[in-house]
């Protein structure tokens, strides 16, 4: 029977190419649901609504995602089921070529387009929108005079009968999301190649993350990324995001139980691969 994998919707949007790749690239049979916004992706994930949810994480040009990070760290019993490294290719889209007005997009493209944007359309009105795709419908429906563009995929602009008035207008050719597959239970039959570790630290004590940084280190386990986020409790308060290279060795597991004493929580998301696109 297939699982039911959320992703960011409407039809379109980078997430939900993703999702088409993880499914072709796993054999996994997954039945694609669609959701407005990433924190009810996760919170569907959370609620038993599907199976599991494929998320952006980080992009190479314009960093964390923050709201995958801040759910993550506040959910229950959510583990990392894979890693995928997702080539962003964005496309400005319109009804038809005239004069551009105002672009719609999702806030990571208009980011990540940044230096095509001061060059070429300087005197836009850059509207953010919950996805590229979403943006795209916005232009779909406004009047073909309307001045109105899209910053979104290809496969949105087919969808939807725009035409590209340019393409591969990322500020890198190298743009690429890094995206989780989150789900319930650990699937342990997956290969091992990293883990994600969130806990907090009492940043009122001198030299706090150091000491844990220090446990990673002396063990010589390689973190991958270190990344921090607001604790939401008060100014000042923060929460770690540590992405280490799992081993199977009984010196991550000395380290984790010591960076645990050292935080006032800590939470492990589970060991997953990494799936890169060729
Ligand atoms: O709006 C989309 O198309 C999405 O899938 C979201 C999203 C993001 O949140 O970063 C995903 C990957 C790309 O970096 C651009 C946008």
């Amino acid at each position: 029977m297939a699982m039911s994998l959320g992703v960011l919707g409407p039809a379109g949007t980078h997430s939900e190419a993703a999702a088409a790749y993880l499914k072709r690239q796993t054999g996994e049979d997954y039945k694609l649901v669609l959701f407005a916004d990433i924190f009810d992706c996760l919170q569907a994930v959370e609620n038993g609504e599907v199976d599991s949810a494929l998320v952006p994480v980080e992009n190479s040009l314009e960093g964390a995602i923050n709201i995958t990070l801040d759910t993550l760290a506040r959910s229950e019993g959510l583990t990392v089921w894979r890693e995928l490294i997702w080539p962003v290719h964005n496309q400005l889209l319109a009804r038809r070529r005239g004069e551009i007005k105002r672009i719609y997009s999702h806030a990571q493209p208009i980011s990540q387009c940044r230096d095509f944007l001061l060059q070429h359309y300087p005197q836009a009105e850059l509207i953010k929108v919950a996805s590229t795709a979403r943006a795209a419908e916005i232009v779909a429906e406004a009047p073909a005079d309307s001045g109105s563009a899209a910053i979104a995929t290809a496969r949105a602009g087919e969808l939807l009968g725009l035409v590209p008035i340019a393409t591969e207008i990322q500020d890198s050719a190298a743009n690429c999301t890094r995206f989780f597959q989150v789900g319930r239970q650990a699937l342990s039959f997956l290969p091992k190649e990293k883990l994600l570790v969130i806990c907090q630290i009492d940043g009122q004590k001198a030299g706090a993350l150091f000491e844990v940084l220090k446990e990673f280190a002396q063990r010589g386990i390689n973190m991958t990324r270190i990344e921090s986020r607001p604790a939401r409790t008060e100014l000042g308060a923060y929460i770690f995001f540590f992405d280490l290279e799992y081993s199977d060795s009984p010196q991550l597991e000395e380290a984790l139980s010591a960076v645990e004493k050292k935080s006032i929580w800590l939470r492990n998301l589970g060991t997953f691969p990494v799936l890169t696109v060729n």
